[in-house]
């Protein structure tokens, strides 16, 4: 239950409460057993009297106005019929294309500000009530900073960008438009120093990626989105399915590989040794020519010490081909979990040395202002950002249109 708890914990979820004692029905008191009988029968239910007429009682009651009386519920929706997963795959990378500008009227930026719109709305829909014309003085800043620390900007970059409003702006007074641009640049020149993309050197042949991160926080889709884009760049890509304990993982990236073209080195049998699985990737990779090589990795095992060993075993052994391997050590963080993100890359740091960030579901997540928690707390590398699941919504993350795209800006 303790281990549980750890791992709900590092989710950014609450552990789940212990079952309820059962309570025990109250005891019924024995019925006479017929002699020569085990069971008896059960007696004839008495004949029901007929009740008394009850007295007249006056309820008071005051009918409420007609347009105030719910109208009936409409009879619940059908449930959608469940979703083969192949077709559900299927379909995202149907339609993982790249899609032409008018299609997505406006490209790239739109869908991030679409896919952002829900954090969007918890940072400005605050900042539009406060700022229509305003003084800013103490009260209007302390506001502010408030604002940004609930949409998850986290308490530094909050108290940072306030000072540059107080050293620029005091005094004056500001429109809620005004606030936003400001906000916006001051957001962009957080995240810059940390927008890099993940640079792949195919000389390294192949360059190979480790993938780490919380289970369920999209490992294996950015694995295959990447796949994807590497190929769209004519690369030769292979992903090695090193989640060996989930039968499922290790499907979808198989599924996911046919489609793509990547080659899967997957294991024989679940529960293979991952670090073993990963060395025979690396092996391979090399006689066919491979120009990456993406690793699929466990995102949970009994505790926190056994994926620390895990992860050091397949670095360990990989080495042996490649002692400049893994070239990449990349952590996926959900946007969803908010500031827990920041305790989840605070205990993979310890376990390896994590290169850079992909945050993923921004799309479903209203806390994408923990982006900037990242980039001013931690300073790690954010190389790219999902904001849906298909095979397209993985971009390269760059400071000023995510910073835009987050206060609602246009491109
Ligand atoms: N909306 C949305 N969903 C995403 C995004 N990235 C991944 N997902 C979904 O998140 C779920 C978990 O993704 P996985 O890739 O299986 O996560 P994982 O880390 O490999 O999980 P384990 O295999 O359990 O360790 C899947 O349903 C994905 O489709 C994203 O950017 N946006």
């Amino acid at each position: 239950m303790a281990l549980k708890g750890f791992w709900d914990r590092l989710r950014g979820r609450e552990p789940e409460a212990p079952p309820a004692p059962v309570t025990p029905p109250p005891a019924q008191p024995p019925t006479p057993a017929a002699p020569g009988l085990e069971t008896p029968p059960a007696p004839p239910p008495p004949p029901v009297a007929p009740l008394p007429p009850l007295p007249a009682i006056q309820v008071p009651f005051t009918a409420p106005p007609m347009a105030e009386v719910a109208p009936p519920a409409p009879p619940p929706p059908e449930p959608p019929p469940p979703r083969d997963p192949e077709a559900a795959l299927a379909e995202a990378l149907a339609s993982s294309e790249p899609e032409p500008e008018s299609a997505t009227g406006g490209g790239w930026f739109s869908r991030l500000k679409t896919g952002l719109s829900r954090s969007t709305a918890r940072l400005t829909d605050a900042i539009t009530t406060v700022f229509r014309k305003r003084r800013l003085d103490e009260a209007a800043l302390e506001e502010l900073e408030e604002t940004l620390i609930a949409a998850d900007l986290g308490v530094a970059a909050a108290h940072r960008i306030v000072e540059g409003f107080r050293k620029t702006r005091f005094g004056k007074e500001v429109s809620d438009e005004e606030v936003k641009a400001a906000l916006a640049e001051a957001i962009a020149e957080i995240l810059a120093p940390v927008a890099k993309p993940l640079e792949i050197q195919p000389q390294r042949a192949p360059h190979v990626v480790l993938v780490v991160g919380v289970n369920g926080t999209g490992k294996t889709t950015t694995i295959a989105k990447l796949g994807q884009q590497y190929r769209g760049q004519g690369l030769k890509v292979m992903f090695a399915a090193g989640d060996t304990f989930r039968a499922a993982a290790v499907e979808q990236l198989q599924i996911w590989g046919d489609r793509t073209g990547c080659a899967v080195v997957a294991p024989a049998k679940m529960g293979a040794d991952a670090a073993g699985l990963a060395h025979d990737a690396l092996a391979r990779a090399r006689a066919e020519g491979m120009d990456v090589l993406l690793i699929d990795t466990a995102g949970r095992l009994h505790n926190k010490s056994a994926l620390m060993e895990e992860l050091a075993k397949i670095i360990r052994v990989i080495r042996k081909l490649d002692p400049s391997a893994p070239h990449s050590v990349l952590l996926t963080l959900d946007a969803t979990t908010g500031q827990n993100a920041l305790q989840q890359v605070r205990i993979f740091k310890e376990m390896v040395s994590v290169s850079g960030l992909a945050v993923t579901k921004l799309d479903g997540s209203a806390k994408g202002g923990v982006v900037v928690a990242l980039a001013q707390e931690i300073g790690l590398p954010v190389h790219m950002v999902g904001v849906g699941e298909k095979a397209g919504d993985l971009r390269p993350f760059t400071a000023r249109d995510f910073a835009r795209g987050l206060v609602g800006l246009g491109e």
